[in-house]
């Protein structure tokens, strides 16, 4: 990268490292002498510039969050207010407080990251932009997302599990189960979303995301050898390839030799705005970013959470075994089709049943677009809203919500009272990617348990989180090939 740019950036980013020390110095001050509503939601700010931020972030290493939640809903009621390092927050607990944040329209309350996490995904990142851009962003990655487009790849998808999943433990008596879950399902997304197969490739992208991905929970400070300053300096190489790949990719567009529903890249190049203009190459970028994150830490979480599941409990494992070799049976050349995975079932309901105790998002912010008035109270501008799945421990709705059970997904007739269950958000902004998240859950646990055995090497292990939950020892487990039948 040019060096002038390079140390503008760096001089950018000192300068707002500066700012954010100030502001939030300053913040405590000028929020205690500019007038607030009389009617705020009840809560305590907690320290001076921090907040409540240490005992929040130790509740989420510890697995125990709902546990913090529910401390404060018992001595203020649903709707509670905090402070995370100067940013007033509002967290919402009840389906009615996800109601409002779901039906919400970007008028009142609007998608919104911290600005270090901005500074990772990009300005121009699905997360940061509004209406019609929105819109049109969000219509281009849920249309490649559809199951009608999804079933095309799901041959290639299995094949591609099935040999990665081969790759990643021949030779070896264990692995760490996190990682291997984390880098089949990155590099299975790598081929389906933006065509990328080469191996050396994408284990170069792999050790930049994995860079990239840590910069979002450390502490966002720009020096040289802070987590935070590799985090960036992996985005700017990843920025750098993406946009080598879109300069090719274009060129293939104008010559036929791909289509715009090829992937991703070639959909996000194809689309117009309303007035025919194309999307700026840093939009596409920011948002290529985006999707990569968002699609492989949430399933990772729930992959590693599955595996973990069927190491420790016998019975689950029994059933999901024989609903697979049932499937397997009746398939014409062992290749999984749409209607395979929909015959998946109790798989999917293993799957609910552990995003429901352990969801792989715990939930996610907005910001109030102007003084909001909601159950009696009034939210001021500028103000964090977060809204948590933590209805998925109602016991009105999950009698007895500690208990791991997958029967209470099973059943058409069964559905839980409306924004109860919640693990993919919800309204515009619900995840794009629910289907695809069950297609390739379904078939790396196909491709497991039809032909491998593995065993937890810490037995027990809790699952913790920091923003996903994840096996706190990130799942050592031995791993070995059944020998063919
Ligand atoms: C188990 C897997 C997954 C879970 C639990 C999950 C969960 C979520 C949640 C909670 C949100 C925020 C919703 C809100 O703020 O209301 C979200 C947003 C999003 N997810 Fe997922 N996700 C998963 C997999 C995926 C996959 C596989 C993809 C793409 C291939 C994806 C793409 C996205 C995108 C693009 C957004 C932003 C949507 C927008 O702002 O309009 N996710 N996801």
């Amino acid at each position: 990268m040019d060096s002038a740019i390079y140390s503008n950036t760096q001089t950018a980013f000192i300068a707002v490292f500066v700012a954010v020390t100030v502001a939030v110095l300053f913040g405590g001050l000028y929020h205690k002498l500019k007038p607030s509503p009389p009617n705020l939601p009840p809560g305590s700010f907690g320290f001076p510039i921090v907040g409540e931020l240490i005992g929040w972030v130790r509740a989420l290493n510890a697995g125990t969050p709902y546990k913090w939640i529910e401390e404060r809903v018992a001595r203020y009621g649903p709707i509670f207010k905090t402070s995370f390092m100067g940013n007033r927050t509002v967290i919402v607990t009840g389906p009615v407080g996800n109601k409002f944040v779901f039906t919400s329209g970007d008028d009142a309350l609007k998608s919104h990251q911290f600005k270090p996490v901005v500074y990772i995904f990009g300005e121009q990142s699905i997360f940061e932009v509004h209406g019609a851009r929105h819109k049109l962003v969000r219509g281009a990655i849920a249309g490649f997302l559809r199951p009608e487009s999804l079933q095309r790849s799901i041959p290639l998808m299995s094949s591609l599990v099935k040999q990665y999943l081969l790759k990643e433990v021949e030779g070896k008596e264990s692995v760490i189960g996190l990682i291997m879950l984390k880098r089949i399902a990155f590099k299975v997304s790598c081929a389906l979303l933006f065509s990328l197969t080469n191996d050396e490739e994408t284990d170069t992208l792999f050790n930049e995301f994995t860079l990239l991905v840590k910069g979002l929970w450390a502490i966002p400070i720009y020096l040289p050898f802070t987590v935070y300053y590799r985090a960036i300096a992996a985005r700017r190489r990843i920025y750098d390839r993406f946009s080598a790949i879109l300069d090719e990719r274009r060129q293939r567009l104008e010559d036929g030799s791909v289509s715009p529903n090829d992937d991703v890249i070639a959909t996000m190049l194809s689309i117009r705005d309303e007035e025919g203009r194309a999307l700026p190459r840093q939009e596409i970028i920011d948002n290529l970013i985006t999707l990569v994150f968002a699609s492989h830490d949430t399933g990772m979480s729930l992959n590693a959470s599955f595996v973990r599941r069927l190491a420790m409990d016998e019975v689950t494992l029994e059933r999901v075994y024989e609903e697979h070799t049932k499937i397997l049976s009746e398939m014409k050349d062992g290749t999984p089709t749409w209607s395979d995975i929909l015959k998946m079932k109790y798989t999917w309901c293993v799957a609910q049943e552990l995003m429901r105790i352990d969801p792989p998002a715990l939930g996610n912010f907005r910001k109030a677009a102007r003084d909001i008035d909601f159950n009696g109270y009034t939210i001021p501008k500028g103000w964090n809203i977060h809204w948590v799945t933590y209805t998925h421990m109602d016991k009105t709705a999950f009698p007895d919500p500690e208990k791991f059970d997958p029967t209470r997904f099973e059943g058409v007739s069964k559905s839980f009272p409306p924004y109860m269950y919640v693990p993919f958000g919800g309204g515009q902004r619900a995840c794009p990617g629910n289907d695809y998240a069950r297609v390739s859950l379904s078939l790396i646990v196909h491709h497991l348990v039809m032909n491998y055995r593995w065993s937890m090497l810490v037995p027990d292990e809790p699952m913790v989180r920091s923003a996903f939950a994840y096996p706190a020892m990130n799942l050592p487990i031995k791993i070995f090939k059944k020998e063919a039948a």
